[in-house]
């Protein structure tokens, strides 16, 4: 499958501050990529590499074949969407009239609003003013609005930060929209459970190195003890090995109707993280 970035050997060194160390990755077209660390681990900085922000002190960054001096060119940026946190959003005219503006100045058609309000989920508040929104719709808004030229890949740093459940879900799902229609994402976060949701492959930043990069079921398998805990219905867990050995003992509390739940004891990404870096994502 053709390689949408490609990253080899990237390093970006601040004064005497290294916030990336030879950083190795490709994101697939159509894939929704997942670059995961603690705050100061690098991820903002990869970003505004990959979005022509930001030269690298050495190595390469290619996106849709161009190199990352050209990264700032308008033929590139045309291509992409990235929802940062500044919002530059007229309070005082609603979701719809801010949208307008946006399409009268980057001359794309008004209709498209319509698409991105159904996206985000955002179809029966348009008339609304930005000054009367809450913190989840507005973040609504901005995606909104960085989607309206239709981009090809979309970068997110993190996109449900600050955000409740509910809105975190809202984003969630217009994301998977987005990736069914084949729009490639980029996607930072410290949240284990959206990168679990969301990512086909993620890659764990730890003080600006790649520790891991895979699928996330590769690496629950990879770091599964293999055991399974049983459920009975006195109250006990049982914690058994896997293999023919647990099987046994399973069948034997089954056939007695004893038991109120099977688990196997698959890690979550964050008991991953921690196995690896030894650190709590913050
Ligand atoms: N302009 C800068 N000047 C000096 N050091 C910087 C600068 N920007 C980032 N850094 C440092 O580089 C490292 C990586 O920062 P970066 O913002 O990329 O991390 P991050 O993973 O995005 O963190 P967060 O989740 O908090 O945004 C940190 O140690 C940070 O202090």
């Amino acid at each position: 499958m053709e390689n949408v970035i490609e990253v080899n050997k990237l390093e970006k060194v601040y004064g005497t501050q290294t916030a990336l160390a030879d950083v190795n990755f490709q994101v697939k077209k159509g894939e929704t990529f997942g670059f995961l660390g603690p705050s100061g681990s690098g991820k903002t900085t990869t970003i505004k590499i990959l979005t022509g922000q930001l030269r690298p002190t050495s190595g390469d960054a290619q996106v849709f074949g161009h190199s990352n001096s050209a990264l700032n060119h308008q033929s590139y940026r045309q291509r992409i969407g990235v929802l940062t946190d500044n919002s530059g959003l007229y309070q005082r005219l609603s979701i719809y009239d801010n949208l307008k503006l946006y399409c009268d100045l980057y001359h794309v058609p008004v209709q498209r609003i319509g698409e991105v309000l159904q996206l985000v989920n955002l179809t029966d508040e348009k008339k609304k003013l930005v000054s009367k929104l809450s913190k989840g719709m507005l973040q609504r808004v901005l995606l909104a609005r960085t989607l309206l030229h239709e981009p090809d890949l979309l970068f997110l740093d993190e996109p449900t930060s600050a955000l409740d459940p509910a809105n975190s879900k809202q984003i969630h799902e217009g994301l998977r929209r987005l990736n069914e229609n084949g729009t490639t994402v980029f996607l930072t976060t410290h949240d284990m459970s959206e990168a679990e949701t969301l990512c086909d492959r993620v890659a764990f930043l730890h003080k600006g190195k790649i520790k891991l990069l895979d699928e996330p079921k590769n690496l629950r398998r990879k770091y599964s003890d293999s055991t399974i805990t049983l459920e009975l219905k006195d109250g006990r867990e049982i914690v058994l090995p896997g293999g023919s050995e647990g099987a046994d003992v399973v069948y034997q509390y089954l056939s007695t109707n004893q038991v109120v739940s099977i688990h196997s004891n698959e890690p979550t990404l964050g008991d991953i993280f921690v196995d690896i870096t030894g650190r709590e994502l913050v």
